[in-house]
């Protein structure tokens, strides 16, 4: 079968069409004001991310829309304005009454990375406070692990987290005129102090928090006095713990935060919301911090408009990485903590499977400060879900659209701003007023903007049971599911090239949104299989806890059921199968050439694990290697022969001497989380073996290939390597 789109300049301009289409990361509601006629408006302010593959980096733009409302109905909405490009703006924040706005910057000052924090006001910059040379922190995080910019309710205040100030170095060998005892450092004679040095402490290793958090070490919490331009670090926070995700306790009285503990040392926290850390407060009179809930592992703590409640996630410590979340309410005043929805081992017969989102919106309480709005994964679908914190009744918003995916920006004042997309049609901008309680399914969604709908791609949700062999015998009768695209208008008798991918984690999902490559690889002429084995998040706890242990086999059988099921059906070609995986995806990619020889006509793998007993001594989270392959964890935990054996006999390199399919690897040069050694064992393996193998080096990159030049130049290499050893 000759492929819609084959040559290299078709793919490219393809590709190039499609990453046009831009994702929304954010949205705020201003306040609500009355026009002079007496109708009630607010303005939306949202912000994009777009691939520019000229400029070669993603770009992130705002634009702005009107809403009038009469607070339970939209009555007309619409654009205000063009986009406008972003730039250097690493957090950004109005005050709770829309009158101000606080930016933290980093710009290049005369070759220098500087960070300023400022202060707008009307149509000024009332402050820019140069936030390098004062010198009292470190760089100001601005990931969403850790990273915040909170106005006190008060609006004279903000609060940051930035890394803790280290004393400066010099080796005992520097003289007092180079060390600039004696110099002329303008900002440090500006900010009024010359710094404490400390010798011999050049070469110190610093741990930091793992992947995608390089450099970030020991997070400490900053306020500035916005009138006394005075920036200070919050004392009392214990020694072991590393804050995060703050912000200010009802009126003003304190900080709230999430503190993960790092001792003995840190493991990787990126995916890893299983990692010790607890709800504490810190006084800001007396510096007393206390502990809000148990030492289990806990984010996203939310504020009711009220001020009287929290809301928060918590799992278990260790285990899988990701599992399904409990959401938790702590009362201010009583000082009582509820769990509000618990784990669920099965997906309910209301169609409720369980909380697997790794964040809460930063706005996610009703007005009336009694419900919560979560977005999360239910089987291969994103819904967003209303918990009523009183009863625990949870109500889908969303399950019944023929939108694939939603997710939730923002909710002020009961006006919902939210993202939804499908596998065939990029994301666009809903908004809608939240429902009394009980009529929640009534909801009226009112698009903004709306997204090029792509007819040519057809997609399905497929559902598979195990055949009786494969049923876990501790966790019976789990299902599992996989979303299938397929080019539409296929002639009849065509059969398909079929492309596998199972997704990484193990504990994760793909969910029915939209997938640039996948998207483009259909419109190509592929179908492409997205498989949720059991293991996946959204399916229950129970499906989750059935694969640590089995993998590399449970996952991959799961992966191969899939596929053979969709063979039978008759419109793909059983000789025409080739496997794409990232990650614990690469894993299975790995081990699926290996176990199924002659099946797979070529193989692509991003950062794969490729051998757990060679991964654990390198990666940033060594606990994965051992749960996944069944052993218990804790930081004592001693490597021992036979945990190294058992961890062997489950990785992919086992099998490599069976390997026939053409493999090609893309890996990232700055990659924590699957040291790029796992590839480059792997390569060699096939060298000597000489299967065909290419390897694709991206400098600058780390796990997630997710650079502009990695992401294209890497699509394009997998579509070539493909139709190539497809004989497309
Ligand atoms: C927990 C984790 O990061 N596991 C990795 C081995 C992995 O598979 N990561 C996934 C989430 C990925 O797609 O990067």
């Amino acid at each position: 079968m000759d492929l819609k789109v084959s040559s290299p300049k078709e793919i490219a301009k393809l590709y190039r069409e499609q990453s046009h289409f831009s994702s929304l990361s954010r949205a705020d509601v201003g306040p609500v004001i009355t026009s002079q006629y007496g109708g009630k408006y607010n303005n939306i302010s949202t912000e994009w991310t777009q691939r520019d593959l000229e400029r070669n980096e993603i770009v992130t733009f705002c634009r702005q829309y009107i809403v009038f409302h009469d607070d339970k109905l939209i009555v007309y909405s619409g654009p205000s304005g063009n986009c406008t490009e972003i730039k250097g703006e690493l957090l950004s924040q109005d005050s709770p009454s829309g009158e101000m706005k606080a930016v933290v910057r980093e710009c290049s000052i005369k070759g220098e990375e500087k960070q300023f924090l400022e202060i707008w006001h009307k149509n000024s910059k009332i402050k820019s406070l140069n936030l390098t040379a004062l010198k009292k922190h470190g760089k100001v995080y601005e990931d969403e692990q850790f990273g915040c910019l909170v106005w006190s309710h008060s609006e004279t205040h903000l609060l940051y987290v930035a890394e803790k100030k280290r004393p400066k170095a010099e080796s005992y060998f520097q003289s007092e005129s180079e060390s600039g005892l004696l110099g002329d450092d303008e900002d440090v004679i500006k900010a009024g102090k010359q710094e404490d040095t400390v010798k011999g402490n050049q070469f110190v290793y610093y741990e930091d928090w793992g992947e995608a958090l390089v450099s970030k070490s020991t997070p400490t919490l900053c306020i500035l006095d916005i009138e006394g331009n005075n920036v200070s670090v919050l004392e009392g926070v214990p020694e072991d713990i590393s804050p995060g995700q703050a912000f200010w306790a009802p009126n003003d009285t304190g900080v709230v935060f999430v503190g993960w503990s790092h001792e003995p040392f840190r493991l990787g926290l990126k995916h890893c919301p299983n990692r010790r850390s607890s709800l504490f407060y810190v006084d800001l009179t007396g510096g007393k911090c206390e502990k809000l809930s148990d030492s289990t592992a806990v984010c996203s703590p939310r504020l009711s408009p009220d001020h009287c409640r929290i809301v928060y996630f918590e799992c278990d410590v260790y285990g899988p990485h990701q599992q399904c979340n409990k959401l938790c309410m702590y009362d201010w005043y009583t000082k009582k903590t509820s769990v509000v929805v618990d784990v669920v081992k099965r997906g309910r017969e209301d169609g409720f499977t369980g909380i697997y989102s790794s964040m809460l919106s930063h706005q996610c309480w009703s007005a009336d400060s009694q419900r919560v709005l979560i977005s999360s994964p239910q089987r291969s679908r994103k819904d967003i879900l209303v918990v009523d914190t009183s009863t625990g009744q949870v109500t889908s918003l969303t399950s019944k659209s023929d939108m694939g995916s939603w997710s939730l920006l923002t909710i002020h004042r009961d006006l919902m701003v939210v993202s939804c997309s499908s596998p065939n049609c990029p994301p666009s901008l809903r908004v809608g007023f939240l429902p009394a309680s009980g009529s929640e399914e009534e909801v009226s969604w009112v698009t903004l903007e709306d997204a090029q709908m792509q007819p040519e791609i057809d997609w399905q949700i497929l559902t598979f049971t195990p055949p009786p062999e494969e049923d876990n015998k501790q966790y019976p009768g789990l299902d599992f599911e996989a979303i299938l695209l397929k080019p539409k208008d296929v002639k009849e008798g065509t059969k398909l090239p079929v492309i596998v991918k199972p997704h990484g984690g193990p504990h994760s999902v793909i969910v029915t949104e939209w997938l640039l490559s996948s998207a483009v690889l259909c419109r190509m002429g592929f179908g492409v299989l997205h498989v949720n084995y059991r293991g996946s998040l959204g399916y229950g706890q129970d499906s989750i806890f059935s694969l640590p242990g089995n993998i590399g086999t449970q996952d991959v059988k799961d992966v191969q059921f899939a596929v053979e099921s969709i063979l039978k059906r008759g419109d793909f070609d059983r000789e025409k199968v080739a496997v794409i995986g990232g990650s614990h995806g690469g894993f299975l990619a790995c081990h699926l050439i290996g176990q199924y020889p002659d099946f797979y006509k070529a193989c692509v793998v991003l950062n794969p694990v490729t051998n757990l007993a060679s991964m654990i001594g390198s990666t940033d989270i060594p606990d994965w290697c051992t749960v996944e392959a069944g052993c218990d964890y804790n930081t004592n935990t001693m490597l021992s022969s036979s945990m190294l054996e058992q961890m062997l006999n489950k990785s992919p390199i086992k099998h490599v001497t069976q390997v026939k399919a053409p493999v090609l690897l893309t890996l990232g040069a700055k990659d924590k989380r699957v040291p790029n050694k796992q590839g480059i064992e792997y390569y060699k393996a096939l060298k000597a073996l000489q299967v065909p193998v290419r390897l694709l080096w991206y400098p600058g990159n780390n796990h997630s290939l997710s650079k502009v030049d990695a992401e294209s130049d890497g699509f394009m290499n997998i579509a070539l390597w493909i139709i190539q050893h497809l004989n497309l």
